[in-house]
């Protein structure tokens, strides 16, 4: 077993069952010299009710682990198990479900659509998933984001940390097990940043929420419970509660 493994084991066997729990998995794409292991062996769990913040080199898997653990990569070996259910062998169909339903995403980019208000914007999941779009369920998630007077704009009418609020709305009003998040504040300026990270601990404070997020910040890794350090597809490092200053340091012996 690798000191990676070991390391990532044991923020798994934390005092909260897992959220999601990766075993072994690996993903390789390519094929002969073309070929990259972009996830080595990865064996975590993401405690329900906690917010955990993935960071490492450029390259190094942040974004194949998250959508491996998410359903919306298939590993290409090993174990992906949401909330106790291996979704490693789901057929398309039950992972199309399983994205409706039991996880949120929330993008760099916000990814809203432009010609809907705000509302729209959040009420589409529902649609999609073919649920009763209730006016005041959609409201009412607008407004924990504190966007409840900003309903009826667009996202050309709104700033980008307003964008990102109205994407984490979108993603909430289903009421996820699991919000993953890649980057969420990499397209903000830092106030926007704050106000979006501070939301995020709201999530997890108050309503047990469980975030998996990739960030290149060390500041907003600095906001969740637990940062894991991914290096070549494998996990090597973690950090409980660290400070932005721990965080830089280890990530800055990574990179080299
Ligand atoms: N669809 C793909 N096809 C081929 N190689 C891929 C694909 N997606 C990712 N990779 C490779 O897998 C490795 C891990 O990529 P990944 O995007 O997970 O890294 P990352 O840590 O998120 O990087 P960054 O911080 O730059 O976004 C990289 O070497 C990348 O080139």
């Amino acid at each position: 077993m690798t000191e990676g493994q070991t390391i990532g084991r044991a923020w798994h066997a934390g005092p909260a069952a897992p959220a999601v729990e990766l075993r072994e998995v690996s993903r390789e794409y390519g094929r002969g010299d073309a070929k990259v292991r972009a996830l080595d062996g990865v064996s975590i769990g993401f405690p329900a009710g906690s917010w955990t913040a993935v960071m490492g080199p450029s390259g190094s898997g942040k974004s194949t682990l998250l959508h491996c653990a998410a359903g919306l990569e298939k590993a290409s070996g090993g174990r992906v198990l949401l909330r106790g259910q291996d979704i490693t062998s789901a057929p398309d169909s039950a992972l199309t479900a399983l994205r409706r339903h039991t996880v949120g995403f929330v993008f760099q980019t916000f990814n809203l659509v432009g010609s809907l208000t705000a509302e729209q914007n959040v009420a589409l999941p529902l649609k999609l998933a073919r649920r009763t779009v209730s006016r005041q369920a959609v409201r009412e998630v607008l407004e924990a984001v504190g966007l409840a007077d900003r309903l009826r704009h667009r996202p050309r009418e709104l700033s980008g940390g307003q964008q990102q609020r109205v994407a984490i709305a979108r993603a909430m009003v289903t009421r996820p097990a699991v919000l993953f998040a890649d980057e969420p504040t990499g397209a903000l300026d830092s106030a926007s940043a704050r106000t979006v990270l501070q939301l995020l601990r709201t999530m997890v404070d108050s309503a047990g929420q469980t975030i998996v997020m990739v960030t290149h910040d060390p500041a907003a890794a600095a906001r969740a419970d637990a940062v894991v350090f991914l290096s070549d597809g494998r996990i090597v490092d973690q950090a409980l509660r660290p400070s932005a200053r721990e965080v830089a340091d280890r990530l800055a012996r990574l990179e080299g």
